[in-house]
């Protein structure tokens, strides 16, 4: 659990961000909101007691500040209602560009993939609000204590056993906290519930898996486990709700038999010649106030505990995206010696299964390395690595002899460049989805059209707004391409940077004809000539052994080892695996 501290550091730091001004303004407002009852119930004195007398100034007086306290409440709600929306979607701007710069921005993937994480990560997303709403909660609550405390010392002048009644707001407030945390266990217990939830209902609705769905006729199945995952997360935190709802409902019974008592004790005040008929009417006003007043703190502290929480989910995430902060050595400008895997060992997060054991390989600088190897040897694996996604669970992997987890994440990012099999579609325009393989060259359409022809995207010439064009069905005049184009894409996308130190192609022709594929590895060789002066690694994972077969050296993965290692011919002249493998394929096409 985070502590309040960093709780208020970050809020602190939203209204930082949403402005000063801004941010006192909204308090002065919310404050002025709180105003009403009290006037109210100072007004009443004299009024009733001037109309009982005929003391036509007090009654003056008495309907000023009723009549002042009357239109404050009418427009206070307004006024409130403006002020918290404008905080709230203020706020809400703020928190979800730190949560996106934080989940982005984090080097790694090791996390992403923790179901922890995951888990933590979608509570996070829920509770987003929560926290755009912090700032008016912690405005609104001093302002709630001042007017509590206020209202108990009016209510305590006329009679000393009227303070039990703003005392209950402590009980109120405990308990309050205990239903959140009620809550909140509850939510944690079942995040893994709901996620499945979330996961099956886009599986049902995405159009990507919608063929599969129906061709397969496992939507009822999908309903059905979608249901499960649902009611399972329901009875626990309803169960939760439960309690905290009784817990509530006691806490107000307990302010009825105060409010009653109150009014039993000043009409015996009042049967005793010690107190006015206007002090009944303020008694009774003051404690409707003061009941309303700690009726919102207690529901304020539940709310300051649901801050509290995302906040703490909060600096979960952030520990995770600075944990990598600390490594600061600069990418070399130009690789001298190439990539050096020493003894690496590697199981993914939360599993003990290694999947790359013992692996010690060099990848020359200025060198074509093709990475092949039977399904699940570790070839993405050993990708993932040598991009810094994952460090090796024991082993180093050294860039120029400096050990890449010293490396500066981002400056090593930048010097890398890759084009995956799972590539992902950026639905953007289509000058941005490219753009994003180097973002200081987004704007530059002539690099951009440049990156297109080396992927031999010449589709793009023929969409209907060129580079402007958005991608994806689901927009408004978006084209919706085939999956080889949103594979050239990518490759465009890796085409982008300027001067790659690691050029990384894993599968990347898996869904290009023949054509396209050839093209493609005639301009990675061109590519790889050119970038030679900086010592420029290409590492191309591929079942083609015709492409293969061109690499300077290729490393055969066998059960996460290096089984074989050399160039085409020397392969062949070992008959071993990688012979096995290329003369099978050679065969099927002859
Ligand atoms: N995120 C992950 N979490 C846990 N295990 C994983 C993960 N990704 C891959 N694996 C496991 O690691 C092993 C190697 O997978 P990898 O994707 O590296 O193989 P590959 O050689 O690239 O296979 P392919 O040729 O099928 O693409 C597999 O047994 C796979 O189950």
């Amino acid at each position: 659990m985070t502590s309040w501290r960093h709780t208020w550091r970050l809020l602190f730091g939203i209204g930082r961000e949403i402005g000063v001004v801004v941010c006192v303004l909204h308090v002065l407002v919310v404050a002025t909101s709180f105003l009403g009852p009290l006037l109210l119930a100072l007004g009443l004195r004299p009024l009733v007691d001037g109309a009982a007398s005929g003391d036509s100034r007090r009654i003056a007086v008495g309907g000023v500040l009723s009549g002042l306290a009357l239109l404050l409440s009418a427009l206070a709600p307004v006024g409130y209602r403006w002020a918290v929306i404008r905080m709230r979607e203020r706020s809400q701007m703020v928190v979800q560009r730190r949560l996106l710069t934080l989940s982005a921005s984090a080097p790694g993937l090791a996390h992403i993939e923790l179901p922890a994480y995951r888990d933590r990560l979608e509570l996070l997303k829920q509770r987003s609000d929560d926290l755009a709403d912090g700032l008016t909660l912690f405005a609104i609550g001093p302002i709630t204590v001042v007017q509590l405390a206020v209202t108990a010392l009016l209510l305590g002048r006329l009679q000393p056993l009227l303070l039990v009644i703003p005392l209950l707001a402590i009980p109120a407030v405990r308990l309050a906290r205990k239903a959140e945390r009620l809550r909140n266990s509850a939510e944690l217990r079942t995040a893994a519930d709901r996620r499945s939830a979330q996961d099956l209902f886009a599986l049902a609705t995405n159009p990507a898996s919608g063929a599969e769905v129906r061709v397969h006729g496992v939507g009822a199945d999908l309903v059905d486990r979608h249901g499960a995952a649902s009611r399972t997360r329901h009875r626990v935190v309803e169960a939760a709700l439960f309690r905290s709802v009784c817990a509530t409902v006691a806490v107000w019974l307990c302010y009825a038999a105060a409010f009653f008592g109150a009014v039993v004790l000043v009409l015996r005040q009042v049967a005793a010649g010690e107190a006015s008929a206007g002090d009944v009417a303020m008694v009774l006003a003051l404690a409707a106030a003061v009941i309303s007043a700690a009726g919102q703190l207690s529901s304020q502290a539940g709310a300051a505990m649901r801050v509290h929480t995302a906040a703490g989910h909060y600096h979960w995430l952030e520990r995770e995206a600075l944990r990598e902060a600390g490594r600061t050595a600069a990418a070399p400008e130009r690789l001298a010696g190439g990539i050096t895997l020493d003894g690496v060992h590697f199981a993914y997060p939360g599993t003990d299964r290694p999947v790359l054991t013992d692996l010690s390989l060099h990848l020359p600088a200025g060198a074509v390395v093709a990475l092949v190897g039977e399904n699940g040897a570790g070839k993405t694996t050993l990708v993932k690595l040598l991009t810094g996604m994952y460090e090796p669970t024991a082993g180093r992997i050294s860039v120029d002899g400096v050990d890449l987890t010293r490396l500066d994440p981002g400056a090593y990012r930048e010097r890398i460049t890759a084009g995956f099999q799972d590539y992902a579609r950026f639905e953007l325009a289509v000058r941005e989805s490219v753009g994003v393989g180097d973002l200081t060259r987004m704007a530059d359409d002539r690099a951009v059209r440049a990156a297109l022809d080396a992927a031999g995207a010449d589709f793009v010439e023929r969409l209907p707004a060129g580079l402007d064009t958005p991608l994806g069905a689901g927009w408004d005049g978006g084209a919706e391409l085939s999956g080889g184009q949103w594979q050239r894409l990518a490759l465009a996308r890796a085409a982008m940077r300027r001067r790659p130190l690691l050029v990384v192609l894993d599968e990347p022709t898996a869904a290009l004809d023949p054509h396209a594929e050839h093209a493609l590895f005639e301009r990675v060789a061109a590519d790889a000539r050119q970038g030679r002066v900086d010592g420029r690694i290409t590492l191309l994972v591929s079942h083609r052994f015709s492409t293969v077969r061109m690499a300077d050296l290729i490393v055969v993965l066998s059960d996460g080892r290096v089984s074989e290692s050399g160039t085409h011919s020397e392969l062949l002249a070992q008959d071993g695996l990688y012979a096995d493998l290329y003369n099978l394929q050679a065969e099927s096409y002859r």
